[in-house]
């Protein structure tokens, strides 16, 4: 590694929504010195004339002298295989290509890119795009320590980080962690719409939805207590918070609709690696 864990050099491959968000943090932070860009649909606005970054049209187009410590690689999984055959030249015990792709396996990636690959396979999530994710990654046999500290403050950098051993639970976190933003979005959808067919008109019942799951979750960041015991400390014996519950809470209520769509997610995401 040619930085330490503060000014890293650094190549992003595919700028979208994760990649943008993950490289605002870079910046922000400081971990890196120099981010090179290699995206599809060329540089964002924001970015152009910004001394830490510069836009390569592909692997053969860097600065020159450019040995990238980290090669991040954030496109869609169904891009990964035509993308990725060009970055074998970079391989190399100072490069470490780090993943977000969801259902990727370390395996694919020392098949595609050489058996020498030094590779971390991670499943980030959006709420990095405001320093509150939670990233899940896993080191292949030739990551060095001075790699995973790296890979660390880069995921560090917008978020929460853990480094787990045993790759399978990835596709679980992503079922639980990488999608499950969508699910929380969706909940406000539909607190919403059950306020307006309680009566609510429509822009109060989204204004109070949004503001109560928001309001809600950072109650539950900022508390030491218990996500359960949050929840008791709403419910009044008999009073409005255990109705609701008593719907939510049976049989047929939340927990098997949650339970059938993580293993939803989690096959897709094992289908992915397929
Ligand atoms: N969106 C999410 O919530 C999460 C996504 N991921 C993973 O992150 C990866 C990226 O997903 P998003 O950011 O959501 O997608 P996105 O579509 O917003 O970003 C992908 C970017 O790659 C660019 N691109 C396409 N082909 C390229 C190529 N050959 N070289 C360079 N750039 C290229 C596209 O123009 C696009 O800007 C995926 O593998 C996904 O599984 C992981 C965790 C969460
Ligand atoms: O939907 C997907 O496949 C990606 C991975 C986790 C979140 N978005």
């Amino acid at each position: 590694m040619s930085g330490g864990t503060s000014g890293a050099k650094l190549l992003l491959v595919g700028c979208g929504k994760m990649g943008g968000a993950m490289l605002d943090g870079w910046l922000a932070s400081g971990v890196a010195s120099h981010v090179a860009v290699i995206e599809r649909a060329g540089l964002p606005d924001a970015l152009v004339g910004n001394p830490k970054v510069s836009a390569a049209t592909g692997p053969g187009d860097l600065p020159a002298g450019f040995v990238p410590d980290v090669v991040v690689l954030a496109v869609k999984p169904q891009v990964m295989d035509s993308a990725l055959p060009d970055y074998r030249p970079l391989v190399g015990p100072g490069t470490v290509f780090l993943s977000i792709a969801a259902g990727k396996t370390i395996a694919y990636f020392e098949q595609t890119l050489g058996e020498g690959a030094v590779v971390v396979r991670s499943m980030p999530n959006t709420p990095a795009a405001i320093g509150r994710g939670m990233t899940v990654a896993v080191p292949n046999a030739r990551v060095t320590a001075d790699q995973t500290a790296l890979c660390d403050a880069l995921l560090r950098a917008v978020g929460d980080v853990a480094w787990i051993d045993d790759e399978a639970l990835l596709d679980p976190v992503t079922a639980l962690s990488g999608s499950g933003p969508a699910y929380v979005f969706l909940l406000v959808e539909a607190m919403a719409k059950a306020g307006e067919a309680s009566g609510l008109p429509a822009d109060l019942a989204m204004r109070l939805a949004r503001a109560t799951v928001s309001g809600a979750g950072e109650l539950l960041n900022q508390s030491p207590q218990p996500a359960a015991d949050l929840r008791k400390a709403v419910t009044s014996p008999n009073g409005t918070t255990q109705a609701a519950l008593d719907v939510l809470m049976a049989e047929d209520g939340l927990q098997p609709v949650l339970t059938a769509a993580i293993a939803a997610a989690t096959r897709r995401s094992r289908e992915l690696a397929q």
